[in-house]
């Protein structure tokens, strides 16, 4: 049986129709509860009807990017100028095209069915629901360091020599807003930086990054606006008891113009009571308390943590498929060295250990999956080592070893070498987060039985395939197992079209 590519479809169904503003599904969600009554395990199969509502008119766009001036911010904008202006440039292998290689939305399929011959039908997932393109979407947004995009872009560098030269005229006027900068939270090699910064108290700086957001919503005559931080690595702020633990003490904190509140956090406050969704592709925890509070009080989606790009990707597909096998992972050893400047902010102790935290917990929820292989509490060794040298630029040289027990006392050990080019696997991913974000606004859900149609939660977990330390809901499961993830967007988008969850059975080839 072969595999048929198809640009559009549409669904014959009773259960989904498409008006001018909206396709509407019923969908039976199915799932199944369980409870433990007198040592045994109860395994109740439940079904919950909903109505899923997608708005079909995709909104202009603008997307502020925190960091602008750095290797992604000018990666995915000189990405999205070549794309949409069609540039094309020599290299040593020929001419290359523009692409969206790495972006799930743009560049990968979903599984439609199969037609009578049993030939797999597939259509780009982009199609599924209407989604916003990237060429479409307007760039803003903030740095510490002024430099244009056009010459912060050549100081990346990280495009072709012959693509860089036709993105100047693009790129030279675009020049990032002066930024809040705290050298406390970053890296004190990031100093010289900055030259680009605002001056007055916490507050008055927050104020100003709402000016700036509705100035840049105004100016450029746009319906929504997304917030995304791609600047340095901060520490970890500490959880105070009084200060950041509630929405009341953040504000009360920030009139006092507490020390321990991040630029970070002060971008999310900033970017919330602007009704503006707010991701975080770092590491550090933006998302205090407090400011999970004020997105819950003001229904505003918040996102994070830390871009999934490359050697965390892999280890959150690897260890899937061990502990899923029955194999036991005794020993994970993750190495790269980076000589952008993210490794040089990264090559202090405490922005160390924000991405040393991230880049851990992502084997947490496979390795407590399975008390076969494990004891509880009990966990393989698991290093993370990043090492600073400059020569090798943005092309981050991820070396891994995985160590794991397997039948009768033996060892299985796998070595990988990975060359990871961040800024080009990591702009894809700030597409697909942004675009997510934004049609994930657009859907709502009215259970059986009630009135109104629900938003998702405003920790938005859809995001986790795009993120290390994925941030979800209290009380929610964290998912890191990479293909979990991503069958959670395929199977909610396929319930906005009344399409069942891919289940994979395939029974009517297996009888
Ligand atoms: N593959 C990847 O590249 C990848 C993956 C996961 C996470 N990240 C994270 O993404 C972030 C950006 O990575 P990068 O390679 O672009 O780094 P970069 O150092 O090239 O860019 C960061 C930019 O942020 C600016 N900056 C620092 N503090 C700021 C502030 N308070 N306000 C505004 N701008 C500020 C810097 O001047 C710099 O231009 C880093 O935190 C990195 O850890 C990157
Ligand atoms: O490739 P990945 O592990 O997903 O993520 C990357 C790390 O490996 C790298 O050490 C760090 O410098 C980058 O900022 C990024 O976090």
């Amino acid at each position: 049986m072969s595999a048929r590519m198809y640009e559009n479809f549409k669904v014959n169904s009773p259960n989904v129709k498409y008006t001018e503003e909206n396709i509407i599904s019923d969908y039976t969600y199915q799932t199944t509860r369980t409870q433990y009554v007198n040592n045994e395990l109860i395994v109740e199969p439940v079904e919950q009807k909903y109505t899923f509502k997608t708005e079909r008119k995709v909104p202009k766009l603008g997307c502020m990017i925190v960091g602008l001036g750095g290797n992604n911010g000018t990666t995915v904008v000189g990405g999205v100028i070549a794309n949409r202006e069609g540039l094309c440039w020599n290299t040593k292998q020929g001419l290359q095209t523009p692409n969206y290689f790495g972006s799930v939305v743009m560049s990968s399929t979903i599984r439609m069915g199969h037609d009578e011959q049993g030939r797999d039908a597939f259509v780009p997932l982009k199609t599924v629901i209407p989604m916003v393109h990237p060429n479409d979407i307007v760039f803003g947004g903030w740095d510490i360091n002024g430099a244009n995009l056009a010459d912060a872009m050549q100081r990346a560098q990280v495009f072709d020599y012959d693509l860089q030269v036709q993105l100047i005229p693009h790129m030279k006027d675009i020049t990032p807003l002066p930024s809040i900068y705290f050298p406390d939270f970053i890296a004190a090699n990031q100093k010289d930086r900055a030259d680009n910064v605002l001056t007055g108290t916490k507050k008055e700086q927050m104020e100003q990054i709402r000016k700036d957001i509705r100035d840049f919503k105004e100016s450029n005559k746009l319906d929504k606006v997304i917030v995304l931080w791609s600047a340095n690595t901060e520490r970890f702020s500490s959880v105070v008891p009084g200060v950041n633990d509630t929405i009341e003490n953040l504000f009360a904190a920030l009139e006092r113009g507490e020390e321990e509140i991040s630029p970070s956090t002060l971008f999310a406050i900033a970017s919330i009571l602007e009704n503006t969704p707010y991701i975080n592709g770092s590491p550090q925890n933006t998302f205090v308390p407090g400011v999970v509070e004020l997105a819950l009080q003001r229904n505003v989606t918040i996102g994070g943590d830390d871009f999934k790009t490359g050697q965390t990707k892999i280890k959150s597909v690897l260890t899937d498929f061990l502990v899923g096998a029955g194999i036991k992972p005794v020993s994970i050893v993750s190495y790269n060295h980076l000589g952008n400047n993210d490794g040089k902010n990264l090559s202090a102790p405490q922005q160390f250990r924000s991405k040393e935290i991230t880049k851990s917990n992502v084997v947490d929820d496979m390795i407590a999956s399975n008390n076969i292989l494990y004891k509880p509490g009990e966990h393989p060794d698991h290093v993370i080592v990043i090492k600073y040298v400059p020569y090798v630029g943005d092309s981050k040289r991820a070396m891994d070893e995985y160590t794991s027990q397997i039948f009768m006392g033996g060892h299985n050990t796998i070595v990988l070498h990975n060359t990871c080019e961040d800024s080009l696997l990591a702009a894809p991913i700030i597409l697909d987060l942004v675009i997510l974000a934004e049609v994930c606004n657009r859907i709502s859900m009215r259970q059986e039985g009630t009135d109104s149609f629900a938003s998702f939660h405003p920790v938005l977990s859809l995001l986790s395939y795009l993120l290390k330390a994925p941030l979800v809901p209290e009380k929610a499961n964290v998912v890191n197992a990479l293909f979990k993830q991503k069958a959670a967007i395929e199977n909610v988008f396929r319930a906005c079209i009344g399409l069942a969850p891919e289940n994979n059975m395939l029974l009517e080839q297996r009888l």
